[in-house]
């Protein structure tokens, strides 16, 4: 296996593609799309067998070496020592009840409701087909608010990213403007795209990812 700065990033999410894009480029890696369409059904179960499926499946499809990624987002009041909820499932919940019917439901029970979660990422690379896929893992913890979105993108009539207008990650101090921090705290959808891609759970996974691309690299 001999490793390039090239990877072939497989997914159905514009967003996402975006945002490794603008992280890791700037890294001196070069992001592409599979050559042919690549249709990996979304699994179910828990978020490691899920991410490690997923890749497996997209190696054997584009018959080559891949990354692929699977993010969850976990409400404290609603999960389990075992089981985060809605965890990999937020996908159908965001396309359901929108992110406002999200902050709805939890805001309806406990006294006061418990509005904590975690954002969590999960990168797979396959170096092929028939290999096992390594997992890096990124996490931001934060809390659910009502839905708050750039004015200009709102302006614009623009579709956010998932759930990103109800999530306010913890992770950003608004007393240091300087580092993208702005008064008050922000939800990602508030975010400009530098700062979200610097603390994001998604930057975190891509910082171990590329520490673990880096580990291959030497050990060939
Ligand atoms: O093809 P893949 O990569 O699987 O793309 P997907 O859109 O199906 O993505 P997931 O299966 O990982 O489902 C995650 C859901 O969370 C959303 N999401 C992922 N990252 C997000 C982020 O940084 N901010 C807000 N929403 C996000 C995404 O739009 C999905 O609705
Ligand atoms: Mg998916």
């Amino acid at each position: 296996m001999v490793f390039t700065n090239q990877l072939v990033f497989v997914t159905g999410n514009e967003n996402k593609y975006r945002e490794v894009k603008q992280i890791l480029e700037p890294l001196g890696f070069t992001i592409v799309k599979p050559e042919h369409d690549v249709d990996v059904p979304e699994l179910q179960g828990p978020s490691e067998f899920i991410a490690k499926e997923k890749c497996r499946r997209a190696a054997e499809q584009i018959n080559g070496p891949c990354i692929t990624e699977d993010t969850s987002l976990k409400f404290d009041a609603l999960s389990t020592e075992k089981y985060d909820l809605p965890g990999p499932y937020i996908k159908y919940f965001v396309e359901n009840i929108k992110p406002q019917g999200l902050h709805d439901l939890l805001k309806g029970y406990g006294d006061p409701p418990n509005m904590k979660a975690s954002a969590m990422c999960l990168f797979a690379y396959s170096t092929g087909p028939g290999t096992e896929p390594h997992i890096c893992r990124g996490a931001a913890e934060g809390h659910i608010v009502p839905p708050r979105m750039r004015k200009e993108d709102v302006e614009a009539g623009k579709k956010p990213f998932g759930w990103d207008p109800i999530f306010q990650p913890n992770d950003q101090d608004p007393e240091r403007p300087e580092e993208g921090g702005e008064k008050p705290f922000q939800t990602y959808g508030e975010m400009n795209t530098v700062f979200k891609n610097k603390i994001s759970h998604r930057a975190k996974a891509l910082t171990i990812l590329r520490a673990k691309l880096e580990e291959l690299r030497n050990a060939q």
